[in-house]
């Protein structure tokens, strides 16, 4: 099969080999996305979608400008529509700034899919990519959901976020590009040994590659299999949950215990997620069993964590809120926030959670009624962000990954809902929300003004 034969199929298989539908392809002027859009000049024009390229020029690098500069030229004289965005030095955060450059870089494809109805932004992820973020998670650890990888396509604003060449190796992508003459340019960071990405890049994947010549293929296969379990399971749990539960959403201990021993755990881990609306570590999740089935405890309580306590008599758990605790925690300054309008919360971060999205980049977010009112505060010990998985990841840990400095450590503030369920970890991570049709979206926006304590432009 031929390169160009290969990738129709992954695009038919999205739909969008139609010259009806728009598609934003995100070109960072790497070996990658410069392979995804010449596979995708090469389409036959009446199956070729109408393509918008777009560039976020970070001015990261020396060589930003001339990037910039190279794309521009090489629309024009390939006919291709060119959307180019600034992410200026000056709105750059002192920290965090990998974390800082994807939000903007996402905010912006959004935005050009919502002004342009595009259907889909193609970025040019690829096997190795998705071979790191695997090899980065299992370094890391967590419940086997969270090891879910980089998705061949998923909702991402109005239409979806697709990869077409997750299948290919950087390897195969590289001979591509070269095959057909193409001009790209290296990241320098990309050599940079000491960054966790690059280590595993140029050091443990060839390793690995070396050790089984169809490593990246199985991880593929891997991930295809690990979607496909997840899913099986969702769907059991969905059928045995009600199963188990009593009005009140209380749990039936009995029923609970009949059903077979290996679907016990994740039976419970559903029921505590769906009363408590947080997930529950599968580190948590075995003593918790353990103290639901003893005989010998037939009554009694038990402290799920600072918000929660569990109650077991007559044969029924039940769950309360710990009030009382919850006025105990350490008192924090904590700002209401104050819709549709630019908040100053830190001598550096001015914020604003908008009903339309602001001028500014922003970021569209689902809330319920129930999450209201929301307030700014500084992130604490306990904090958890929820993730695309399934799991939830701690925010120190967060800042402990992008390499936050301790001493700005405390500075960093959450947004957090009426229930302090942690939303948004400023300039560092969103939380991850499926948006439900008791969902209505507002838009979170960060702007960095220049200096401490500078005058602030509105
Ligand atoms: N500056 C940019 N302008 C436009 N598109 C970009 C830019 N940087 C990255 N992309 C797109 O994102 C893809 C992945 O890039 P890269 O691997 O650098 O991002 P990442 O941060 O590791 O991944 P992710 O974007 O998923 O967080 C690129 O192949 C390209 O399609």
């Amino acid at each position: 099969m031929t390169p160009i034969q290969r990738f129709k199929r992954q695009l038919a298989a999205q739909q969008l080999l139609d010259p009806e539908v728009t598609v934003i392809v995100a070109v960072s002027t790497g070996v990658d996305s410069m392979a995804l859009l010449t596979l995708l000049e090469q389409l036959p024009s009446q199956q070729r979608p109408q393509l918008i390229v777009a560039h976020v020029n970070h001015h990261l690098r020396v060589q930003s400008q001339t990037e910039a500069a190279y794309l521009t030229k090489y629309c024009q004289q390939h006919q291709l529509t060119l959307r180019l965005a600034d992410w200026p030095v000056s709105a750059h955060p002192q920290t965090g700034i990998e974390a800082a450059a994807r939000q903007f870089r996402y905010a912006f494809f959004g935005q050009l899919m919502l002004a342009t109805n595009a259907t889909a932004v193609l970025t040019a992820h690829h096997a190795n990519d998705q071979a790191e973020t695997y090899l980065m998670k299992l370094a890391r650890g967590g419940d086997l959901a969270q090891l879910v990888g980089i998705q061949t396509a998923r909702p991402f604003y109005t239409g979806r976020l697709v990869r077409p060449l997750l299948a290919w190796s950087k390897h195969q992508l590289r001979e591509y590009a070269q095959a057909q003459k193409v001009t790209w340019f290296e990241d320098a960071t990309n050599a940079d040994i000491e960054l966790t990405r690059n280590r595993l890049r140029h050091r443990v994947v060839p390793e690995l590659t070396q050790l089984n010549p169809a490593f990246l293929e199985h991880v593929a296969s891997y991930e295809r299999q690990l979607q496909q379990l997840l899913r099986a399971q969702a769907e059991m749990v969905a059928v045995l949950l009600p199963t188990v539960m009593a009005p009140e959403k209380q749990l039936k201990v009995a029923a609970w215990q009949q059903l077979p021993s290996s679907w016990q755990l994740p039976v419970l881990k559903a029921w505590l997620a769906q009363v408590t609306n947080r997930p529950v570590s599968q580190l948590k999740l075995g003593p918790v069993a353990h103290w639901v089935q003893s005989l010998q405890l037939p009554t009694g309580q038990l402290t799920l964590n600072r918000d929660w306590q569990l109650s077991k008599a007559a044969g029924l758990i039940a769950i309360q809120p710990l009030k009382k605790r919850v006025k105990k925690l350490r008192p924090v300054e904590k700002n209401m926030v104050d819709l549709n309008q630019w908040q100053k919360i830190t001598a550096t971060q001015v914020v604003g959670v908008f009903e339309r999205a602001p001028r500014a980049t922003s970021q569209p977010f689902p809330v319920t009624d129930e999450d209201w009112p929301l307030q700014w505060r500084p992130w604490q010990a306990n904090d958890l962000v929820q993730l695309k998985g399934g799991g939830h990841q701690k925010v120190r840990r967060i800042l402990i990954d992008q390499k936050v400095p301790v001493a700005q450590r405390a500075s960093v503030q959450v947004l957090v809902n009426a229930h302090d369920v942690v939303l948004w970890v400023v300039g560092h991570k969103f939380s991850y929300r499926q948006p439900t049709t008791a969902t209505r979206t507002v838009f979170l926006a960060l702007k960095h003004t220049e200096l401490k304590g500078a005058h602030l432009k509105r």
